[in-house]
C-alpha cells in the first residue's frame, strides 16, 4: 500500500530525515515513534506530499507520489501536527472548503461531509466558529477533514495531542473504526496509544529508522532469567558455553540470599528460545544444582523505547541491576 524508499530531507545543512525506508501493508495501523525532533513530522509531511524529499521515493498503491501527487492526494487523509487555522470559519464551512480542496465531486460531497461529521460527533458544533472550539473539538475537526472522501491512507500526526482522557478514548475508538477501511500511520509519544492501536511500530532516532517491528517482537527480549544455586564460576563453566547463548550477566536481585544466584541470559536472534531454555535447565540439573526459576523476561514498551532511543545504552536491561561478572560469585 505504502512503500517508502530511502527518503532523506534536509533543512539547509541539517539532515532531519536520513535515508528512511519502510513498507506498510493494506489495513495496518503503524505507529511512528521518536523523541521530540526525531523527524516524525517531517516524514509525515513527505508522506502527505506537503513537502518533498531531497532524495528517495514514495509509492502509494504503486503510484509515485512525486509524479502523481494530485490523484494520490485525493485518496489520502492527513491530520497535520498543527491544524491550518481558519478561526473565523464555522465548522460546516471549513469542512465544505476542505472537501472542495480534496476534489470531492458535488454528488458525493454532501454525503461525505455528513459521514465525517457523524464519525467525529461534531453535529452540535457545526455552526460554531473554529476559534471558539476547545482543543479537543478542534482536533476532531482536523480528523473530520482528514477522513473526508474515505481515504485509503490516513496519516495522523499526534492525533490525541492535547486531548483529555475521555476525548483521547473517543479519538482512539474513532481511529480504530476508520482503520477498518483504511491503512493508518500515526505519530505519538504515548506508549499506551501504541499499545491500544498499533500492529507495528517504526522508531525514528535523529532522523534514522532504528526499529521496524511488530509489538510482539519488540516485547520479546529473547532474554531469560535464570535463578539457581549454581555460582558464577560454575555458571561460566557450564551455562555460558551452551549453543545459542549470546551473553550472560549475573544479577544481584533485591532479595539476594546466599546460595541463590540470578543471571540474565541473552539468546541469539537465530535460536529457538524454548530449546535453549531447555538446554539451560538440563545443564543445571545435570550439574546437580538447584533450578529455582527459568523465565523469559518481557519488556514493556516504555523500556524498549527508552533504551532504543538512548545511544548510551547498548542493550536492554530488565528491572534488576547488572554487576560485573566477577562480583557475582
Ligand atoms: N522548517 C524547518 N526548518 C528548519 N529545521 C526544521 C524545520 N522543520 C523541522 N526542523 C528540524 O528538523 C528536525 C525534525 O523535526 P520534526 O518536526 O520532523 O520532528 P518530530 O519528531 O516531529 O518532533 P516533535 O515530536 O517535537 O513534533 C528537528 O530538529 C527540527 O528542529
Amino acid at each position: 500500500m505504502l512503500s517508502v524508499e530511502n527518503i532523506t530531507r534536509t533543512y539547509g545543512s541539517f539532515t532531519a530525515v536520513d535515508q528512511v525506508s519502510f513498507n506498510i501493508k493494506q489495513g495496518e495501523i503503524v505507529g511512528l515513534l521518536g523523541h521530540n525532533g526525531a523527524g516524525k513530522t517531517t516524514i509525515m509531511k513527505m508522506l502527505s506530499g506537503y513537502i518533498e524529499p531531497n532524495q528517495g521515493e514514495i509509492f502509494i498503491d504503486g503510484k509515485n507520489l512525486e509524479l502523481e501527487a494530485k490523484s494520490i492526494q485525493s485518496s489520502l487523509g492527513y491530520l497535520p501536527e498543527s491544524l491550518p487555522v481558519y478561526p473565523e470559519m464555522t465548522v460546516a464551512d471549513y469542512l465544505d472548503y476542505a472537501a472542495d480542496i480534496k476534489g470531492l465531486t458535488k454528488n458525493i460531497k454532501k454525503a461525505e461531509i455528513k459521514k465525517a461529521i457523524q464519525a467525529t460527533e461534531l453535529t452540535s458544533k457545526l455552526l460554531a466558529p473554529i476559534d471558539t472550539l476547545s482543543r479537543g473539538f478542534k482536533q476532531r475537526v482536523g480528523v473530520a477533514q482528514a477522513i473526508l472522501g474515505q481515504p485509503k491512507l490516513l496519516i495522523l500526526d499526534e492525533p490525541t495531542n492535547g486531548l483529555d482522557p475521555t476525548q483521547t478514548e473517543q479519538m482512539r475508538k474513532l481511529i480504530k473504526s476508520v482503520a477498518k477501511h483504511a491503512t493508518v500511520i500515526l505519530s505519538t509519544h504515548i506508549m499506551q496509544e501504541v499499545d491500544a492501536l498499533c500492529d507495528r511500530v517504526l522508531i525514528i532516532n535523529s532522523g534514522q529508522l532504528v526499529v521496524d517491528s511488530t509489538l510482539d517482537k519488540l516485547r520479546n527480549s529473547k532474554t531469560v532469567r535464570l535463578v539457581t544455586s549454581m555460582d558464577g564460576e560454575q555458571a561460566l563453566l557450564h551455562i555460558n558455553p551452551i549453543a545459542g547463548i549470546e551473553d550472560m550477566q549475573p544479577v544481584t536481585a533485591k532479595n539476594h540470599t546466599r546460595d541463590v544466584y540470578s543471571y540474565e541470559i541473552k539468546i541469539a536472534e537465530n535460536q529457538k528460545k524454548q530449546q535453549v531454555m531447555a538446554a539451560i535447565a538440563n545443564t543445571v540439573i545435570s550439574a546437580q544444582q538447584q533450578l529455582f526459576e527459568i523465565t523469559e523476561i518481557k519488556r514493556d514498551l516504555e523500556t524498549v523505547f527508552r533504551d532504543i532511543s538512548d545511544p548510551n545504552l547498548s542493550k536492554v536491561k530488565g528491572e534488576s541491576q547488572h554487576k560485573e561478572f566477577s562480583h557475582a560469585a
